[in-house]
């Protein structure tokens, strides 16, 4: 059955259209990922959304343009949201004099309003991820200050989890003049509202009842407010509104990089005092009260910064999920097709079995914070990251594009993962030292020529004969530099993997010997699949992450 189907891949942004010859109606994403690699994927990822159409409908597509499918919506990745904090207000002071019945003017009572509900981010998530968090934030106000000197509700407070690892940052809105946009409001004293004084004539007793409950600012309760603003806001307007607003990074607020770390992100305002507490020998019956203080308002943008000590890059299928899965108690998707993985995708490496023997006087030479690591799981461990294949043109947006590129940026040590047996003629091997050809692409800004380029690119990747084990490290080097000077120059390790196929051992030799003029560090040839040599990865891992301590 031919369909048409849209895939979405989670935050990458890009959206394609995919004709697919999907054997049954379910869109498995392996169903998906065949069609990716299929030659027709190749010839239709060139096609316009119209030409697209015109093919899938002369092919006998029983699916309406319009009905796309969303494969991948549910596997949502995200790593950097932008969020709007608003802690709870104040509650307002009372003016409230006391009453019996034979004292009609009794002593001032007003009791103080309770404080707003403070607004804090905790680094105790236990994902990498940050989808699970809104986009907005309110704290629950305070309540207002009551007769008897009984002082308003407190707010509670909100607890936003995020994972050990994020950074906050403020934002500020730019106005289009380039001004920045102030939010913020100063609490004022309040004169004495002659519509909530019982003894006045404008004495309002239903505004009276309502304001025991809902803060009254500017002599509107705030209830009325928040009903009128719920019932009257188009959300889609509003979220169209928001979204052409223009933000900038002002600073950075903190990093949360310990599981635990937390700060107190927007304060709740203060509740106003009551006109118990303004009584004095010269005004015994003061007839007002403090307004409650308006809660902050802080706009941020909560990223996650490091994903993993480790970060697994390679070309699509060369095995990276494959060492993940032998290497870490994590459990990937493996597949032999191109882009199995989409989304990163953290495991656990234990290093327990690695010399069981000196382990005690090991965990004694640890410097606290990592001997406190190693006691908390009772053994070495570190994290590992199975990032999605890059490929050639990654910084130009191929393949899965841009997006992934910056989670290189949140892993410690580069595990970069070679498929040895790879048997395409050396692009620019001829004997001669290899030399990075740097930026390539980096001149090309026409979009035609992007274009142009992607092509390419495109060809390049799947022919055959263009790929090799030291053309892949080399374009692998060359992406991640393009994409951010400097990047390969963190500690790095290279698996050279498959090394049970052909060709395989022949192609370490001149991968050594290439290879080793352009980078040092160390060459490691394994079998992800045979589980082969992989105690020696670990002990080169081991070696690095913990270099001062083993
Ligand atoms: N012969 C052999 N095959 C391997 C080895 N390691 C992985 N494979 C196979 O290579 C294919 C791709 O493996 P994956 O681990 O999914 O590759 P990947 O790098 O994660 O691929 P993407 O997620 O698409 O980027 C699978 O069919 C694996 O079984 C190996 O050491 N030897
Ligand atoms: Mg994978």
């Amino acid at each position: 059955m031919i369909r048409l189907i849209k895939v979405n891949y989670g935050s990458t942004g890009i959206n394609k259209n995919i004709l697919g010859f999907l054997k049954n109606r379910h869109y498995s994403t392996k169903n998906v990922a065949t069609s990716i690699v299929s030659d027709e994927f190749k010839k239709m990822d060139l096609m316009s959304v119209e030409e697209l159409r015109d093919v899938a409908e002369s092919m006998g597509s029983t699916t309406p343009f319009k009905n796309i499918d969303y494969a991948y919506n549910q596997s949502m990745f995200t790593d950097r949201v932008r969020m709007k904090l608003q802690a709870g207000n104040g509650g307002n002071g009372s003016v409230h004099f006391f009453r019996a019945k034979y004292i009609p003017l009794g002593p001032p009572d007003g009791g103080p309003g309770g404080d707003g509900a403070d607004i804090i981010i905790r680094a105790d998530y236990n994902d990498n991820n940050l989808s699970h968090l809104s986009r907005n934030y309110k704290g629950e106000h305070g309540g207002n200050g009551l007769g008897q000197k009984k002082s308003g509700k407190n707010g509670e407070d909100i607890v936003i989890s995020v994972p050990p690892g994020t950074v906050i940052r403020e934002l500020q809105l730019i106005q289009e003049d380039g001004e920045v946009e102030e939010e913020e409001e100063e609490g004022i004293i309040m004169k004495k509202d002659s519509r909530f004084d019982p003894s006045s004539k404008d004495f309002d007793v239903d505004l009276y009842a309502k304001a025991l409950n809902s803060p009254v600012i500017g002599g509107v309760v705030q209830d009325e407010m928040n009903v009128h603003y719920n019932k009257g806001g188009n959300l889609s307007q509003e979220i169209k509104a928001e979204k052409q607003k223009k933000w900038k990074i002002v600073k950075t607020i903190v990093d949360l990089d310990n599981f635990g770390d937390e700060i107190l992100i927007a304060k709740g305002g203060k509740g106003g005092r009551g006109n118990a507490s303004y009584a004095t020998g010269s005004n015994r019956s003061p007839e007002y009260a403090q307004k409650g203080i308006p809660g902050e308002i802080r706009n941020v943008e909560v990223e996650l910064k490091i994903l993993a000590d480790f970060g697994l890059v390679g070309y699509p299928n060369a095995g990276k999920s494959t060492l993940l899965s032998v290497i870490s108690n994590a459990i990937p998707k493996i597949r032999d097709y191109a882009f199995t993985t989409l989304n990163p995708y953290v495991g656990v490496i234990e290093f327990e079995d690695l010399n069981k023997k000196s382990k005690k006087s090991k965990l004694e030479n640890l410097s606290k914070r990592k001997r406190k690591v190693a006691t908390e799981f009772d053994s070495l461990t570190a994290t590992i990251a199975d990032l999605p294949g890059i490929i050639e043109g990654a910084h130009l947006d191929v393949g899965l594009g841009l997006d992934f590129l910056k989670h290189i940026e949140r892993t410690k040590v580069l595990v970069y993962v070679i498929d040895m047996s790879n048997n395409g003629v050396p692009a620019f091997w001829d004997g001669k030292p290899l030399e990075i050809v740097s930026n390539r692409y980096s001149y090309v800004s026409d979009e035609d020529e992007i274009k142009q380029v992607k092509m390419e690119i495109k060809d390049k990747i799947y022919d055959e004969s263009y790929r090799s084990p030291w053309r892949d490290f080399v374009s692998l080097l060359e992406e991640l530099e393009s994409y951010q000077e400097g990047l390969t120059s963190k500690p790095s390790i290279i698996i050279a993997n498959k090394m049970d196929k052909d060709y395989a051992h022949e192609h370490l030799k001149i991968f050594k010997k290439a290879v080793g003029k352009l980078v040092q560090c160390p060459i490691i040839p394994i079998s992800a699949q045979n589980s082969t040599n992989i105690k020696e990865i670990k002990l080169q891992l081991s070696k690095i992450i913990y270099k001062d301590s083993l």
